[in-house]
């Protein structure tokens, strides 16, 4: 069984920054979905990568046989570690009815760490990220922040009414949501 834990929230909400600082210093591997797709997007032979760009410049979510392929392989790559941060996933309905079809049953599902951060603060960042991301632009931002209310949110409440939702502001400087963070871990893996 591998351990797993959803990341989520608003594009530039620090979901990969917070999860390289876990990876680093708490075992757990960092599978970043959007990476993911990114990496299919430019691999040579990938059937996927004009598929893959028109949703990531649409800001609209790739279909899930896709994504978690790309997420079960990478598991399957790291046996050894202690965990994994899924970060980005489930986005939608699609993600979570597709997840749980491949992976329900090889997975603990641990807790979803929602970092929060209002959604002006989070289209800002995005804007300054320097990562060259074909949807860090204005009109792309515009059509991630409707995708993220309409339908990852929701999922979000999905897992807030199974408990396992540990919320974590992170409108602050990066220290203290990372310190907020390792007490949701701490908590989790004492039990
Ligand atoms: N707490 C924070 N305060 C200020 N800037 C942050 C914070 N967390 C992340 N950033 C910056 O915001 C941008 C988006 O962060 P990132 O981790 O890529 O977010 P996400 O993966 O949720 O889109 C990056 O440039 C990152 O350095
Ligand atoms: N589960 C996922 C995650 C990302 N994606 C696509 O990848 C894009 C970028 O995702 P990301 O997680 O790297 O973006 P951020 O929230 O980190 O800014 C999304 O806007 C989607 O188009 C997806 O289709 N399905
Ligand atoms: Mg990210």
């Amino acid at each position: 069984m591998y351990n797993v834990v959803f990341v989520l929230g608003p594009p530039g909400s620090g979901k990969g920054t917070i999860c390289a600082q876990i990876q680093e210093n708490l075992g757990y591997v960092h599978l970043s979905a959007g990476d993911l797709l990114r990496a299919e997007r430019e691999r040579e032979g990938s059937q996927f990568g004009a598929l893959i760009e028109g949703h990531i410049k649409n800001g609209s979510i790739v279909p899930v046989e896709i994504t978690c392929s790309l997420l079960e392989n990478a598991m399957i790559a790291n046996k050894e570690a202690n965990g994994f941060l899924v970060d980005g996933f489930p986005r939608n309905e699609d993600n979570l009815s597709g997840w749980k079809k491949q992976m329900g049953g090889k997975v603990n599902e641990q807790f979803v760490l929602f970092l929060s951060c209002p959604v002006d603060v989070c289209i800002d960042r995005c804007l300054h990220r320097g990562q060259g991301r074909t949807d860090d632009n204005v009109e792309s931002l515009k059509k991630r922040v409707e995708t993220y209310n309409q339908q990852t949110f929701p999922i979000i409440e999905q897992y807030e009414k199974h408990g396992m939702v540990r919320e974590v502001n992170s409108q602050r400087p990066i220290s203290e949501v990372y310190q907020d963070v390792v007490e949701v871990f701490s908590a989790a893996n004492q039990k």
